[in-house]
């Protein structure tokens, strides 16, 4: 799916919601831990009730490639219950020398068919190149995170600017609105108004809301433009809403108070 594909499924469905499936086998509902395909059911039961108020997905590599050969099966399966009208983002925030982030180029975009990936800028632009260079994907770049070590480098200043602002600066040059994005925190609210100066037109990846304490009326008020430009992203606030057995019932209800939420905030 690609960008002009995804500003049409935001209007339609009035939602720039992104459910994040960080499937930690801990976590599951009692009766689902005792499966042998416990992770499976799980994140089936979660699309299925959610799909509808969604338009992305977000799966964060780490919680399957800890599970090792079993994990990156279920990583494969859980992109195949994925309808096609969904953006899908693999969050394993890559990036190496060139011919090293190729591979993981191609580990992502054609052995998994991901839509996107998010990476890591630090290593500059042979690092990004491999991702930047699949026609139809998107390479989405970290720009301000959400964590508290975000002030460690990011918020750190470089001249005259921030490091993150810099990054934005210099990145936004090497892709177009249409394959790049960038992952700005929603705890990082207060910088949009500036995020956007930089970047008028490129989309957000905004986690942080729910769980971590973003405002989604804060990052719409401060992110959005004329195509929305936002993917909001919710994990645990949504996929652990509920340890019963009807936790797929209120992740379901919990992706629709967002959808709802913003879809007021679409005028
Ligand atoms: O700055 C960042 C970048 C990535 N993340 C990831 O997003 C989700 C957030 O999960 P919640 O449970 O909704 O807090 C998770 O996969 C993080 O690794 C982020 O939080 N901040």
């Amino acid at each position: 799916m690609d960008k002009k594909a995804l500003v049409s499924e935001i209007f339609q469905k009035k939602s720039y919601l992104c459910v994040g499936l960080d499937t930690d086998r801990s976590k599951l509902p009692a009766h689902l831990k005792e499966e042998k395909d416990g992770i499976i059911i799980f994140n089936k039961a979660i699309i299925e009730a959610t799909k509808e108020y969604c338009v992305s997905y977000k799966i964060n590599t780490a919680f399957y490639e800890a599970r090792g050969l079993k994990g990156w099966e279920e990583m494969q399966e859980t992109l195949s219950f994925i309808p096609k009208k969904h953006f899908t983002i693999a969050d394993a925030k890559r990036g190496d020398i060139g011919n090293t982030s190729a591979q993981y180029a191609k580990t992502f975009f054609e052995t998994l068919d991901f839509d996107s990936i998010t990476v890591a800028p630090y290593m500059g632009e042979d690092s990004i190149r491999p991702f930047l260079d699949y026609e139809n994907k998107v390479t989405i770049v970290l720009g301000l995170t959400s964590n508290k070590g975000a002030n460690d480098f990011e918020l750190q200043k470089m001249g005259d600017q921030f490091l993150y602002e810099k990054v934005l600066h210099t990145v936004s040059k090497w892709g177009n609105e249409d394959n790049l994005m960038f992952v700005v925190g929603a705890t990082q609210a207060h910088e949009l108004a500036n995020i956007r100066k930089i970047i008028p037109q490129n989309f957000l990846l905004v986690p942080g809301v729910g769980a971590q304490g973003g405002s989604l009326q804060d990052v719409t008020h401060y992110g959005k433009n004329e195509e929305i430009g936002l993917l909001i992203n919710s994990s645990r606030g949504i996929i652990y809403a509920d340890n019963s057995e009807n936790f797929a019932n209120v992740a379901g209800e919990k992706a629709k108070e967002l959808q709802q939420e913003m879809s007021v905030l679409f005028s």
